[in-house]
């Protein structure tokens, strides 16, 4: 639904802006792709021919930290992880450490406004990225300044309290947020304290209330909300809700055991506008964001900086990996494998059903994956079919892979490819695919599991879990042979063959280590509605999670 007619006019201006950004940013992607291989700014500088060259580019707004754990600091070095270049407007200067907050010096006004002035008047800005805001004034001159020189998205992290539980916004600021600039943001993320403050003083102690928050907020008139759940109680995952005025998306990321989480909440808030910036979809923005900062946690947990209970990470890591598990961060999220939709021709074409339908409505149901295992269709077909399939995939940040087919995932730049023990050797595809594609090994065995991971794949299929009529003569490992190989796998595992709504809560149940999710074929796609059955796998394995 297209509601700009009535919004008032600046926020009109962001969101004509916001929809040219994608379609115009599509060939600065495959640039930014280039610069980034190429070594970040050195290629900028190393270009000959002297075209234009525009980068992406974030502008932050927001207080710096002398600890450098989060703020301006963690903003500079977010955009730089994810390629992206990042402009500066300094709102507060705070004395900071793993401790926390010392002292607090808030920047006048004239002066922020110059730097904005400075900056928007002189650079092309992609996306705006609110952070520390100590004042209301301060948050009028941002509006101000934002009416004066447009910009084509507007991410806002409202920021109160650090981590360490000091106050960085006094509760006066909640009224600045809401009347100047919740209605041109386009994006909004507060954590539950944040969500809680904003909608003056609602309780949020569940995810169920985190839906509701997320929904009251987006009434005060931003175009998407995610409320971060980091901070609920009693929970393994870290769960966010994101909401877009129509659709929730729960997004779940395994919590990373560390006392190195300062700046989180600015890392995802510049990693999203990063995204954006390089001309991303929101949700799509919004994973990329989450998988780097939990990849960025996890590499980092057991670094030691300061003596405080509340240490920095290290946003920098892809440059520091060597190994062929070295961080990718594009890559993959092993929570992505928990609903695998894999498509056989010969099942849409009973159903009478293209295979871009049938992905469709494997998304629309839930899917968290998808493969293209189109045996026996001619190369160009295939590749016709994957390049509309990603089209499909990539606004709904669902990864796409290839089975069998590296020369065909290359073609179309696919997310990745899966492949079998008689297929091409895992390590020669990493070879091909370089660092940042998916790559999933098919393994019965523990030593095909062992080889897998050398080989430098993301994540092993498991199976047959049960008889299966969709591929020939295929060994039946049985739920013992999946535990087995997750025993002993260093990798995530989907479990494959035989799986449908009957018995996926028995495999989940089996709780076997690394076990991520199922994979399944006629179980989605040799039924009549792609849409139902996937809707209801989705509920039977998120029922299997939720079991003790
Ligand atoms: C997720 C997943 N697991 C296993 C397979 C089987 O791959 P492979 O052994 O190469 O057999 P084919 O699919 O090529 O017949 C898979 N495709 N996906
Ligand atoms: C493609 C494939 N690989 C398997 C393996 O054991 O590696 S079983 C399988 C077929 C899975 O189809 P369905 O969900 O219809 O049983
Ligand atoms: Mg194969």
């Amino acid at each position: 639904m297209d509601c700009s007619g009535l919004l008032p006019s600046s926020r009109l201006f962001f969101y004509q802006n916001s929809r040219v950004l994608s379609s115009q940013l599509t060939s600065t992607r495959r640039r930014t792709r280039t610069f980034a291989a190429l070594g970040g700014d050195c290629a900028a500088s190393v270009t000959k021919d002297h075209s234009m060259m525009k980068i992406p580019h974030v502008l932050t707004v927001a207080g710096s930290d002398s600890g450098a754990g989060a703020g301006i600091q963690a903003d500079l070095k977010a955009c730089a992880a994810r390629g992206v270049y990042c402009s500066t407007v300094i709102t507060a200067v705070t004395a900071q450490n793993t401790v926390g907050v010392q002292g607090v010096n808030i920047v006048p006004e004239e002066f922020v406004a110059a730097q904005l002035k400075s900056v928007l008047s002189d650079m092309q800005v992609d996306v705006v990225k609110t952070g520390m805001l100590p004042s209301i004034e301060l948050i009028k001159v941002l509006h101000q300044s934002l009416r004066e020189f447009p910009v084509p998205a507007l991410v806002v992290d409202p920021v109160m309290v650090s981590t360490s539980g000091d106050v960085l916004a006094g509760p006066s600021i909640v009224s600045g947020f809401r009347e100047d600039l919740l209605s041109i943001a386009d994006i909004v993320t507060p954590n539950v304290k944040e969500a809680s403050a904003l909608l003056g003083g609602m309780q949020l102690a569940t995810v169920a209330d985190m839906y509701s928050a997320a929904k009251l907020l987006h009434n005060l008139g931003p175009r998407n909300v995610l409320v971060k759940g980091g901070d609920l109680p009693d929970s393994s995952d870290a769960i966010d809700i994101f909401f877009d005025g129509e659709d929730f998306h729960e997004l779940r990321s395994s919590r990373v055991k560390t006392r190195n989480t300062h700046g989180t909440g600015c890392t995802l808030a510049s990693c999203i506008a990063a995204e954006l910036a390089k001309g991303s979809s929101m949700l799509s923005a919004v994973k990329v964001a989450k998988r780097f900062v939990e990849t960025a946690l996890d590499y980092s947990k057991d670094i030691v900086i300061g003596s405080g209970p509340q240490g920095p990470f290290d946003h920098l890591l892809r440059l520091k990996s060597t190994s062929c598990h070295s961080y990718r961060p594009d890559a993959f999220s092993p929570s992505d494998l928990f609903l695998y939709a894999v498509t056989d021709p010969s099942m849409n074409k009973r159903w009478g059903r293209s295979v871009t339908d049938a992905v469709k409505a494997a998304i629309g149901g839930g899917a968290t994956i998808i493969q293209l295992r189109e045996k026996d269709t001619d190369t160009r077909d295939f590749l016709e079919a994957a390049q509309a399939c990603l089209e499909i995939c990539r606004p709904h940040g669902v990864p796409l892979l290839i089975n069998d087919r590296i020369d065909v995932a290359l073609a179309c730049d696919a997310d990745g490819v899966h492949i079998g023990q008689s297929d091409m050797p895992a390590h020669v595809a990493r070879t091909l695919l370089g660092p940042n594609k998916i790559i999933g090994v098919s393994c019965k065995t523990p030593e095909q599991a062992q080889q897998a991971w050398i080989d430098g794949a993301d994540y092993i299929g498991c199976g047959g879990v049960y008889p299966t009529n969709t591929k020939a003569n295929n060994l039946t490992v049985g739920l013992d042979g999946l535990k087995t190989v997750c025993l002993s796998s260093k990798l995530p595992v989907v479990a494959i063959g035989g799986i449908g709504i009957s018995n996926a809560s028995a495999v989940m149940k089996l709780n076997a280590p690394n076990l991520k999710g199922v994979a399944v074929v006629s179980a989605l796609f040799d039924r009549e509605c792609v849409l139902t059955e996937t809707k209801k796998l989705h509920a039977v394995l998120t029922e299997a999670k939720q079991m003790p």
